[in-house]
């Protein structure tokens, strides 16, 4: 297995930028040392977006399984040169299995990740089953590796949660600064992408678009409100007496366990916006010390896995599609609160693409971590 340094994930965009991206990769894909991978709910949007992780950091993998529904029992998969056959997920799935990559949602890694744990399985778990569970890692690579480092493949079964989509792409931009100037308290307003919802909500987006523009009436499926030329408050259950919904309460319980900080002060609003596949985060930051505009910037530049936007003369910060596709968060508006008479509040604006950095890619270095 041979260890690269990549450095050539730079934003080239106009204006100015930018840090270096130095993610530790992992060279091979498929080879006989390699440890045995399924990966659960394949059929789904972050389970498509597995293999392309996989294949683009020649993830090493002796063996693959693709799991989902019986639904989709049969279906054919190219891989890498390979035709795999999607098989159902069944308590039977895991007895081959080193490494399992779970994306069908909470109540399937409620049910067969312990299953797969009892098989010698680590589970790399997408939902939200187990991340606040006492015990279990969760992790974002470039944040809290030390948080699993008991955990390597062979040496038994385990969970290890990758957190919530928006939590990761905002701690990817605030931890170097909470690193800095320690954060006292955080306050993010999100523009989450219809990926977060999966690939039905991503149709969903495509069809009322093109209904709308047909002069056509937009058809709710799977938000109850029109989606296509509109937005509204995150579709995620609501604590009617708190009036926080779950996706605000995640970036408030998770930032605290990934930080080791229980009394850090969060407050959110989460918002689904007609965008594809990247979250876009506003997030203005209160600090125990002072901190500059110029010391933000250099500490965010050498963070690995964060690309700096912020050419204020051209008005040139980052958006949604910057992000898409790409492994880095990208920050900008990078500024000093002047709602504030110290140094000690910053804003920041964070893209980063949900399906890669805030679900497959994390997942995926999780696991390169395992191999180490
Ligand atoms: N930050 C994060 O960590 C993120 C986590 N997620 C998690 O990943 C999950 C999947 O997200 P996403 O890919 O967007 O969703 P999709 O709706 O696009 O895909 C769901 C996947 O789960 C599979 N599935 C559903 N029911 C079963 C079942 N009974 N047995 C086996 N497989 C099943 C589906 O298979 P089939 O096609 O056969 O129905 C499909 O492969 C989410 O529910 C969430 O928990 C998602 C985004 C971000
Ligand atoms: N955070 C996703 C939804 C999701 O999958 O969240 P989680 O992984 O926390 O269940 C969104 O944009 O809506």
């Amino acid at each position: 297995m041979q260890l690269l340094n990549n450095r050539s994930a730079q934003l080239r965009a106009p204006g100015k930028r930018v840090s270096r991206a130095r993610v530790a990769v992992v060279r091979a894909a498929k080879t006989a040392d390699g440890p045995r991978v399924a990966i659960v709910g394949v059929t789904g949007a972050v389970g498509q977006e597995f293999l392309t992780v996989l294949k683009e950091r020649n993830f090493p993998y002796s063996d693959l399984k693709l799991l989902a529904s019986a639904r989709s029992a049969g279906q054919k998969q190219e891989f890498e040169g390979h035709t795999y056959t999607v098989q159902e997920l069944t308590e039977n799935s895991f007895k081959d299995v080193d490494i399992a990559l779970f994306s069908a949602g909470g109540s399937i890694s409620k049910k067969f990740g312990p299953v797969a744990v009892k098989d010698g399985a680590i589970v790399v778990d997408n939902s939200s089953a187990y991340r606040m569970t006492e015990g279990v890692p969760l992790v974002i690579p470039e944040v809290n590796p030390e948080a699993m480092s008991h955990i390597k493949v062979g040496k038994g079964g385990a969970i290890i949660a990758n957190p919530n989509c928006s939590t990761i792409i905002a701690l990817m931009a605030v931890t170097p600064l909470h690193r800095l100037a320690t954060v006292k308290r955080m306050c993010v307003s999100t523009y989450q992408a219809a990926s977060g919802a999966g690939a039905a909500a991503m149709e969903e987006l495509r069809q009322q678009t093109r209904d709308v523009l047909d002069g056509k009436p937009a058809q709710p499926k799977i938000f109850p409100l029109q989606y296509a030329f509109n937005l509204f408050s995150h579709n995620s259950g609501m604590d009617v007496e708190l009036g926080y919904n779950e996706e605000e309460m995640k970036l408030v319980k998770e930032t605290r366990k990934i930080w080791s900080f229980p009394s850090v002060r969060i407050t959110a609003t989460c918002v689904r916006v007609p965008v594809m596949r990247a979250h876009a985060e506003s997030i203005n930051l209160e600090f125990e010390n002072d901190i500059s505009e110029a010391a933000a910037l250099e500490a965010l530049a050498a963070f690995p896995g964060v690309s700096i936007i912020n050419d204020r003369q051209n008005n040139r910060f980052p958006t949604p599609l910057d992000a898409t596709t790409k492994d880095n968060v990208f920050v900008g508006r990078v500024r000093r609160d002047i709602s504030r008479d110290d140094n000690k509040g910053l804003d920041l604006f964070v893209c980063g693409d949900q399906i890669k950095k805030g679900a497959a890619l994390n997942a995926v270095q999780i696991a390169e971590l395992l191999l180490k």
